[in-house]
């Protein structure tokens, strides 16, 4: 059992993201563009779960603005989740997989996007939250 530790700024800050997988077995990243916070790393697309959503309907949203694919609640596999402190915020990041969405994906809000092996996840930069879900994605897929 994990607990969520409650920083004192409020509740966690709660992100949803997802690894979509290619009919290779190949994982999109995409890089996070230079007006963001950790700019140049690469991250799983998604972002923040706003108020009166659920994980799988922000997600779903965030796909649309980022990447202008399609998917449904039902095509989202719960798969792993981080926790994380960010310094003033706590971040509980909630992995999920994806296999099925219409459209290609576009790097609609980020500075561009990669197809990249499970295993090939370890060589890249990314966010600290992301580090501990690389060795379980490539035990999952
Ligand atoms: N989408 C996504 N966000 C991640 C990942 N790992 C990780 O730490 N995060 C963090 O989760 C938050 C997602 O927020 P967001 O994508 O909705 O918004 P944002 O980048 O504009 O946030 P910002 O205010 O930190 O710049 C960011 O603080 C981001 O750094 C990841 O793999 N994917």
């Amino acid at each position: 059992m994990t607990a969520i530790i409650l920083s004192q700024a409020g509740l966690p800050l709660f992100v949803t993201a997802v690894a979509l997988v290619d009919a290779d077995g190949r994982v999109l990243v995409q890089q996070r563009s230079a007006h963001r916070s950790m700019a140049g790393l690469w991250e799983f697309p998604g972002g923040k779960v706003e108020d009166g959503e659920t994980p799988e309907v922000a997600l779903v949203r965030e796909l649309r603005e980022e990447l202008g694919i399609e998917t449904s609640s039902a095509c989202l596999a719960p798969a792993c989740f981080a926790s994380e402190s960010l310094g003033d915020r706590h971040l509980i990041l909630l992995l999920y997989v994806c296999r099925k969405w219409s459209g290609t994906p576009r790097p609609l809000d980020s500075a561009g996007l990669k197809w990249v092996r499970p295993v090939d996840l370890h060589g890249l930069e990314m966010p600290p939250a992301d580090k501990p879900l690389i060795g379980l994605l490539e035990a999952l897929l």
